[in-house]
């Protein structure tokens, strides 16, 4: 009985030195090893100035994680509150809501606690990417093909915080510098009618179904096993219009074009200054 409970103290003391080992400040993002390439650098130092200045990890408690390369920094951040000291009461607290496989992946390998949109519709803040951001902080998502669920999630929150790399900020309007065309979410079935009616009715310059080659033969399948259309429009003098035209069509279950979501934007450059549009 001894042998066990001297053998039961050794263990906790052994969990507790690992665990305290793990726990560490808050890094500052300049002291942290440097990235591979400038473009990387910019994006983690946008989404980490996203996350320090929007977070308001004593009442923030629904977090929404977005997909693609940005957010990847975003998780990373959410990740470090929790091994903080100071944070880590708050953090534990924390339920992040993913827009797909890829961001429930990141919350997970970031320790973070996982939930559902289902469980929680209502979220205190989400931080997402952008594939274009304009002048009145529109924007063309879906480049990675998460656009469905990103819309859903972004709509529920209180706050959208964007988080981009210089890339992604038009002079002026939507397709200027994004121009793979707007992303469409469509069932399988009704891909044709949607890419007929797209040139058709809405006189778009070219549709294509996205294709997953090299990657897998044939289309690429959403996490909601839809397809993508990307159509081009050329520049978007009124995103908000041609949104409101796509998705009267039959087949469509969502667009790229997201419309008064976002709040903020924060883009990334290559000397490491972060710009931020409101
Ligand atoms: O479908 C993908 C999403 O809309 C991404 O947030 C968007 O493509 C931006 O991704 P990245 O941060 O990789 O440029």
């Amino acid at each position: 009985m001894l042998q066990n409970f001297s053998r039961c103290v050794q263990f906790v003391r052994f969990n507790a030195r690992s665990f305290s080992l793990r726990m560490s400040p808050l890094p500052d993002v300049k002291n942290l090893p440097v990235l591979h390439s400038t473009l990387e650098q910019a994006k983690r130092f946008a989404a980490y100035r996203a996350v320090d200045e929007n977070l308001d990890y004593a009442n923030h408690r629904v977090i929404g994680v977005g997909s693609g390369s940005t957010v990847i920094y975003v998780a990373e951040r959410l990740g470090q509150y929790l091994l903080d000291p100071k944070f880590s009461i708050y953090a534990s607290q924390f339920v992040c809501i993913p827009t797909g496989f890829q961001s429930k992946e990141l919350i997970l390998t970031n320790g973070l606690r996982l939930g559902s949109i289902e469980q929680y519709p209502a979220l205190d803040i989400v931080f997402d990417g952008a594939d274009e951001v304009d002048v009145n902080l529109q924007l063309i998502k879906g480049g990675g093909g998460c656009l469905f669920q990103e819309k859903l999630v972004s709509t529920s929150a209180a706050k959208f915080i964007v988080v981009a790399d210089y890339r992604k900020r038009s002079p002026k309007y939507l397709g200027t510098n994004w121009v793979k065309g707007v992303p469409i979410e469509v069932v399988p079935s009704g891909y044709i009618r949607v890419l007929n009616d797209l040139k058709c009715k809405l006189k778009c310059k070219n549709a294509v179904l996205r294709q997953g080659a090299p990657a897998k033969a044939g289309p690429v399948v959403t996490d909601n096993c839809n397809f993508i259309i990307d159509a081009d429009f050329g520049e978007i003098e009124h995103p908000e219009n041609l949104h409101r035209d796509i998705k009267m069509l039959v087949g469509v279950v969502e667009t790229g074009l997201f419309i008064d979501n976002a709040q903020k934007a924060y883009f990334g450059n290559p000397d490491g200054s972060v710009e931020l549009q409101v």
